[in-house]
């Protein structure tokens, strides 16, 4: 068997190899791969994929209309379309029947991990050691095996300059043209510019480029700066028109980058001209400060709340519409309910339902915040109020939600002085931020979530009495979906958006029986993400069949619940007594039992989860 190496593939085909090429096969020789194949790998579980998707489910969801666009496309061609994960396993793939069905003969399919220390020089594999849009022809692949395939691919980057996944069209070898790789660059340009249209609604965005015209496209340059005026994030269009790289974030100022007054602010050059550090003439869009998420020309908004459109029942859609009055009236509202239940969600409907829609919404896991620092982050702090504090202070989120709609999630995780504050701000709307003696006015509603009682946290003096009253006029409990009235209509209804409505992805009736007759402890956020799984490993025109479901979905409900509500129930003892033991307080109980204040509450919503009765 001939040895592959790089400079034997070279004399093989007479051909100069791509620079990236040829450092990819040395790479290749470098980890010791050899022969004609790679050495057989197992891929994952459908549980391992199932949590890998999770892991990635923003990525995922963020990726869903242009994969759509790139299965036509990928079709067309008899090729497949696939995104992977930053670490290199295959979520999805879509395309050619046949295509993909060679493709699967080499596992390149949904849960194999294509990085080039297992697979060699492939796609996938090359993007994320190489990080910039290649394409590997047939021949240029490490193994033999898999030189029938072509691939074009390039990474997705989040705004802060790490690797979102990768996306890729593999088509038959000598068939993709650098037309592929250009679709591919496309739809990571929509897949990027979105990022933006989400996560900086409050920072202020300059979205620039030589030509007026592309301004508003996915195409345009995007540079977001802080406070203090310094770059924060970016997309690699911005970058390139500045003539600088991602290693300029936080390191370079609004001042540095243009040709501006070291005082000056992004607004000033709002549909105006700017000219870079090196003298290029750009056009600015515009920025947006405090102002909500800005549709994109020509793309349907694709905010979180809106990914999946929540499923509600009469009962929950009259809560809304009660919720929805007690808010504009400038009362809080309360939501409880599971792990998983959509609280979240709710309260993102809320706000859109609302007359505060257009203002911001923040939201605010009291848990996942550090107790040294929730006061500071929530309230704002003064220059110098602490040490690590940022030097020109900051805002806090009280104040970013103003306007808008501020959610404290898991409020009954709150530590006791933040309560103390909170109050304070909602009595006298204003705060008062670390450090500083004068209160600034502030107006938000507020919808506090929670998935423990917060009467029994007043008893146990871990929740302040007074704030209790203040918040808790109107409750709103959502029920487990297990107790949904027509649990059958709600899972049909998620698959039918799971698929994007395409009738040729079946579930079998036995399949949606099971699916029904689930208890789902963890609700919407568990369904969803086993729908997906099942949707990924689908076959059109295929029904999927019972034994695609997960095996805690097909052991028999009473087993498997004795069995899980044992272990939770010891769990669950376990975490009370640490608990107890330290007089509420989560970061010395998880302290105490060695594991982080993170991986505490994680356990303790698991084990709460299956304690239906603890949230009547
Ligand atoms: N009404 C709904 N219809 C369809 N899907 C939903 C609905 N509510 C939530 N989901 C799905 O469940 C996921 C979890 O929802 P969400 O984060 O709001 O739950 P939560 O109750 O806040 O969870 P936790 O208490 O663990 O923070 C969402 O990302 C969404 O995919």
């Amino acid at each position: 068997m001939k040895k592959a190496t790089a400079s034997g593939a070279i004399q093989d085909r007479g051909a100069v190899q791509p620079d990236h090429i040829r450092r990819s096969w040395s790479r290749c020789e470098a980890s010791g791969l050899e022969g004609e194949a790679p050495p057989r790998i197992e891929p994952l579980t459908s549980h391992e994929l199932r949590s890998r998707i999770e892991q990635s489910e923003e990525l995922y969801r963020r990726c869903r209309p242009e994969l759509e666009t790139l299965r036509r496309v990928a079709v067309s061609g008899e090729g497949v379309a696939i995104v992977a994960d930053p670490l290199g396993v295959v979520l999805d793939c879509v395309g050619a029947e046949d295509f993909a069905r060679r493709a699967n003969q080499v596992s390149l399919s949904p849960g194999s991990l294509w990085t080039e220390q297992l697979r060699g020089t492939n796609g996938i594999g090359a993007v994320l050691m190489e990080l910039k849009p290649l394409v590997v022809r047939g021949s240029e692949h490490f193994f033999a095996t898999n030189r029938f395939l072509d691939c074009a691919a390039a990474p997705i980057m989040t705004p802060y300059g790490s690797v979102a996944g990768v996306l890729n069209v593999s088509a038959p070898a000598s068939t993709t043209s650098a037309y592929a790789l250009g679709l591919v660059e496309l739809a990571i340009d929509q897949i990027e510019h979105r990022q933006f249209a989400e996560v900086f609604a409050h920072h202020q965005v300059v979205r620039l480029h030589a030509d007026p015209q592309l301004l508003g496209t996915a195409r345009e340059g995007v540079l977001v700066f802080n406070d203090d005026l310094r770059l924060v994030a970016a997309n690699r269009h911005g970058l390139a028109l500045v003539d600088i790289d991602w290693k300029a974030l936080g390191g370079r100022s609004f001042g540095e980058l243009f040709d501006v007054s070291p005082e000056d602010e992004p607004g000033r050059y709002a549909g105006r001209e700017l000219r870079s550090w090196r003298g290029r003439r750009l056009h600015s869009g515009g920025q947006e400060k405090a102002s909500p998420a800005r549709p994109l020309a020509g793309l349907p908004r694709f905010s979180r709340a809106s990914l999946t459109t929540p499923i509600y029942d009469e009962a929950t859609r009259a809560d809304i519409e009660r919720a929805r009055k007690v808010m504009e009236s400038g009362l809080p509202v309360v939501v409880t309910g599971e792990t998983g239940c959509g609280k979240e969600v709710f309260a993102r409907h809320l706000h859109a339902l609302s007359s505060r829609a257009l203002c911001p919404f923040v939201a605010v896991n009291c848990a996942a915040l550090p107790e040294s620092l929730i006061e500071a982050e929530l309230f704002g702090y003064v220059e110098g109020a602490f040490t690590g504090a940022l030097k020109k202070g900051a805002k806090g989120l009280l104040r970013e939600a103003d306007g808008g709609v501020l959610l404290l999630d898991e409020i009954g995780d709150m530590p006791l002085p933040a309560q103390a504050r909170l109050l304070r701000a909602l009595q006298e709307r204003e705060v008062t931020p670390l450090g500083c003696s004068k209160a600034v006015p502030v107006d938000f509603a507020l919808i506090c979530a929670t998935h423990l009682k917060l009467e029994d946290l007043v008893a146990s003096g871990r929740f302040r009495r007074d704030l209790f009253y203040r918040i808790s006029q109107f409750h709103v409990r959502l029920k487990p979906i297990r107790e949904h009235p027509q649990l059958a209509r709600v899972v049909s209804n998620l698959w039918s958006q799971t698929t994007s409505e395409d009738p040729e992805y079946r579930l079998a009736p036995e399949t949606l029986g099971r699916l029904s007759g689930y208890d789902w402890p963890g609700n919407f956020r568990q369904l969803a993400g086993v729908l997906r799984t099942l949707f990924v490993l689908a076959e059109r025109s295929v029904e999927v069949p019972c034994s695609a479901l997960p095996v805690e979905i097909l052991s028999t409900p009473a087993e498997l619940r004795n069995e899980s509500s044992d272990l939770q129930s010891k769990t669950r003892l376990i975490l009370q007594d640490a608990l107890d033991r330290h007089g509420g307080n989560i970061s010395r109980a998880a302290r105490s039992l060695g594991v982080s204040r993170g991986t505490f509450y994680r356990r303790l919503l698991q084990a709460q989860s299956v304690a239906p009765s603890e949230m009547d």
